[in-house]
């Protein structure tokens, strides 16, 4: 087959451009677009040879867009428009602009795309902008299936449910396609689970070991990047988390078809101290945080600002292994500041490093940074991005 062109939108930091390269597909990336000066530097510094157009979206012409001859579309649109905790300005926030003028080009280009994937948070499913992607792919005579899936499907510690479409032009419905369903899970996954799921239209809880936490769809308890932190309710043990909570972590940690965390962690060294949370923080926000440690087998979503904010931005890593999180919180608000600070410093929390959120997002050892771009700007674009073990997987399935 000779190689796919593809058109890379809202390239970033390139994740989609890794997992092309992860699927082994005969392919080359002939565009990608970013506006983002840093997220392009950093692309620029991993794929120095694939054309990038530091322009808007909306900036390229639909003679430009048929001058690249592109086979394949791969983007993931900005996601605030469809955060559960943004203001939910859908297709009238005007940051859905470039994609509703991509939606606009797409039936207008002199050939169409044989394959398009898109990536976007959970939320994106219930927005007039699927709905208007979906009429445009129907309308086009593409087959597609939307999916929602984390990281845990792969066995990966770490939580980042996100909405999935693959569309191809022009071909048999995939073998795996469930008119009006949203699939939870790869194809390859307890097709028996799937196909059941499917006569009974029972929703949302199909094959792939989506975490419990994950199965609850509740739009305040997804684990994903966009939900709001709600108060847990029942009586809290310790830590403001209730039995309930303790439970789904406990049976998250026993799951043996996820890995471990520390198979992701970096080697303890003196750098690591740049990764201990300050006093402040400890003091201001230890009953919010979501601790982990090495053998755990679970982290929450690493978000934009990881590192900086501290509520709800992904876990933090205890180090020191050997002590016990019931007894350091045992009755800790009723300590004096300096003694809960005493207590708190012995857990030696850390935040994973950007490395080490790169290792569990699937990004491989020779992707790295340019040196000049900070910690805070390496969170910020990395919790941006994507998993790429979980696109690669959706390109061979699409290409499959
Ligand atoms: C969700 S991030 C995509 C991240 C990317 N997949 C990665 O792996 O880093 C969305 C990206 O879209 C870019 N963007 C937003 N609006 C844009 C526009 N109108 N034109 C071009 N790029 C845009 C942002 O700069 C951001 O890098």
């Amino acid at each position: 087959m000779a190689s796919l062109r593809v058109l890379e939108l809202y390239s970033g930091i390139g994740g989609m451009h890794q997992a092309l390269k992860e699927s082994c597909t005969s392919a080359e990336v002939v565009g990608a677009v970013d506006v983002n000066t840093l997220a392009n530097e950093v692309y620029k510094h991993n794929f120095p040879g694939t054309p990038l157009w530091a322009k808007t979206i909306e900036g390229i012409t639909l003679k430009e867009f048929d001058r690249l001859s592109f086979d394949m579309i791969l983007m993931s649109p900005p996601c605030q428009p469809f955060t559960r905790i943004g203001l939910q300005g859908d297709i009238s926030d005007p940051r859905t602009k470039s994609f509703l003028y991509i939606l606009d080009i797409l039936p207008r280009l002199q050939k169409l795309p044989k394959y398009l994937l898109l990536e976007n948070v959970k939320g994106f499913e219930s927005s007039s902008a699927r709905n208007e992607l979906l009429r445009t792919l129907e309308m086009c005579g593409f087959k597609y299936q939307e999916f929602l899936l984390s990281p845990t499907c792969l066995g990966i510690p770490n939580s980042r449910l996100r909405y999935f479409l693959i569309a191809k032009l022009h071909q048999e419905p995939f073998s795996f396609q469930v008119p009006g369903r949203i699939l939870t899970g790869f194809p390859d996954q307890d097709q028996e689970d799937l196909f059941k799921d499917k006569v009974t239209n029972k929703a949302d809880e199909a094959s792939c070991s989506l975490s419990s936490e994950e199965k609850n769809l509740d739009p305040n308890v997804g684990p994903d990047c966009s939900s709001k932190k709600s108060l847990p309710k029942g009586p809290f043990l310790f830590k403001l988390e209730t039995v309930e909570e303790m439970e789904r972590k406990h049976g998250q940690d026993n799951d043996s078809s996820i890995q471990m965390l520390k198979d992701f962690l970096e080697d303890e060294n003196e750098e690591m101290s740049q990764y201990f949370l300050p006093p402040k923080s400890l003091l201001r926000y230890a009953f919010l945080l979501d601790i982990v440690k090495p053998t755990c087998r679970r982290s929450t979503c690493f978000t934009k600002g990881y590192g900086h904010y501290v509520e709800g931005t992904g876990s933090v890593l205890q180090t020191a292994v050997d002590v016990q999180l019931e007894s350091v919180f045992k009755h800790l608000e009723e300590l004096p500041e300096e003694e809960k600070l005493m207590k708190l410093s012995t857990l030696k929390l850390r935040y994973f490093t950007p490395r080490e959120i790169a290792n569990l997002h699937g990004f491989p050892l020779e992707f790295g940074f340019p040196d000049k771009v900070t910690l805070k700007q390496r969170y910020r674009l990395l919790g941006n991005s994507l998993n790429v073990h979980v696109v690669a997987k959706l390109i061979s399935i699409l290409l499959g």
